[in-house]
C-alpha cells in the first residue's frame, strides 16, 4: 500500500491525501505545470517533500538510495540523452543496485528486451538512436529494476510520460506489459496526456489541477465534465468496441473568452 497524507512538494504540488493498493495502475492526469512530475519525483524520494509518504508503512524518504532502488523505480520525463555507450550498458544500469548474479541479470535483460522488441538494439550506440528508441531503452532499464524474476522485492513503479515519443504499436506493447506487472502485484503510477489510453489501460485516475488533486476515482467515473473543468477543453464522448473514447472538439468557452 502506498499512502500519502497531506503530502506536498513546496510551491509545486499538494497537499495530497490519497492511497493506492498493491496491483493498481494509477493514471496521473493534469494540464502542463499541474504538478505531475513533481508528485512522482516527490513520491520517489528524489526531491524534498513534506507530509506523510509511506510505502508498506515505511517512509521512503528514510531509506538509503540503495534500499529505495530495490523497492521502487522511476522513469523521469524524457530529455535528450547523449550517452555514447552501448544500449546493453544503459539497460543493465537498472540492475546495478540489485546485486544479482550476472547470469540472472542477463536472463532478465533478454526477457525485458524481447517484450519491448529491443533485442536488436543491445550492441548499438545509445547516443545514435532516435528519441523514441532512446525512450524505449530507458523504459527497459526502468522495467529491469522491478522485473519480477530479478527483483521480487520491487513494489512501486513510477513512470513520467513513458509514452512520449513512442509510436502506437510500442505504446500498446508497453501498456500490455504494465498490465502484466500490475497483475503480479506491482503498484504503477503513470503520468499521461492521453485520456483514452488512461481510461482503457489504468484502474484509477488521479487528476491534478494547479497542484491540487481534484479527482481520484476509478476510470469509469472520469468524464467530459471533469475534462472541461480541468483542461478547459470540450470533448465528444463516444463508444467503440465497448470502449469509452473522448474526442477533442474545441477549447471551452471560458478559455476562448480569456484569449479575447
Ligand atoms: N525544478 C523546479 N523548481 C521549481 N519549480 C518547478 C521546478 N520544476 C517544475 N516547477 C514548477 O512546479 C509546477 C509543477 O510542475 P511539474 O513539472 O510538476 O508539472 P507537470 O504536471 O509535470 O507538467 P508537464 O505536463 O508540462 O510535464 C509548475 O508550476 C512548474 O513551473
Amino acid at each position: 500500500m502506498l499512502s500519502l497524507v497531506d503530502f506536498s512538494v513546496a510551491n509545486r504540488v499538494g497537499p495530497v491525501t490519497a492511497s493506492v493498493s498493491p496491483g493498481q495502475h494509477i493514471a496521473l492526469l493534469g494540464p502542463n505545470g499541474s504538478g505531475k512530475s513533481s508528485l512522482l519525483l516527490g513520491i520517489a524520494g528524489l526531491i524534498a517533500s513534506q507530509g506523510q509518504l509511506q510505502l508498506e508503512k515505511q517512509d521512503i524518504r528514510q531509506w538509503s538510495m540503495q534500499q529505495a532502488a530495490v523497492k521502487r523505480a522511476m522513469l523521469p520525463q524524457r530529455t535528450a540523452q547523449l550517452l555514447p555507450i552501448a544500449c546493453h550498458q544503459v539497460i543493465a544500469l537498472g540492475a546495478a543496485p540489485l546485486n544479482r548474479h550476472e547470469s540472472v541479470v542477463e536472463s532478465a535483460i533478454e526477457q525485458v528486451c524481447a517484450r519491448l522488441e529491443l533485442a536488436d538494439y543491445l550492441s548499438r550506440d545509445f547516443s545514435q538512436l532516435s528519441g523514441g528508441e532512446q525512450q524505449r531503452i530507458l523504459l527497459a532499464k526502468t522495467l529491469l529494476q522491478v522485473w519480477p524474476s530479478l527483483n521480487p522485492q520491487a513494489r512501486l513503479l513510477l513512470l513520467d510520460e513513458p509514452l512520449a515519443g513512442l509510436d502506437w504499436h510500442h505504446q500498446l506493447i508497453l501498456l500490455g506489459l504494465l498490465n502484466e506487472l500490475r497483475l503480479q502485484g506491482l503498484t504503477i503510477m503513470t503520468s499521461i496526456h492521453d485520456f483514452n489510453l488512461a481510461v482503457a489501460h489504468c484502474d484509477v485516475i488521479w487528476c491534478l489541477q494547479q497542484g491540487k488533486l481534484v479527482f481520484s476515482d476509478v476510470v469509469t467515473q472520469f468524464d467530459e465534465h471533469l475534462i472541461e473543468q480541468v483542461f478547459r477543453l470540450k470533448t465528444i464522448r463516444s463508444q467503440a468496441e465497448g470502449q469509452t473514447l473522448f474526442i477533442p472538439w474545441q477549447v471551452s468557452d471560458e478559455a476562448c473568452q480569456k484569449r479575447k
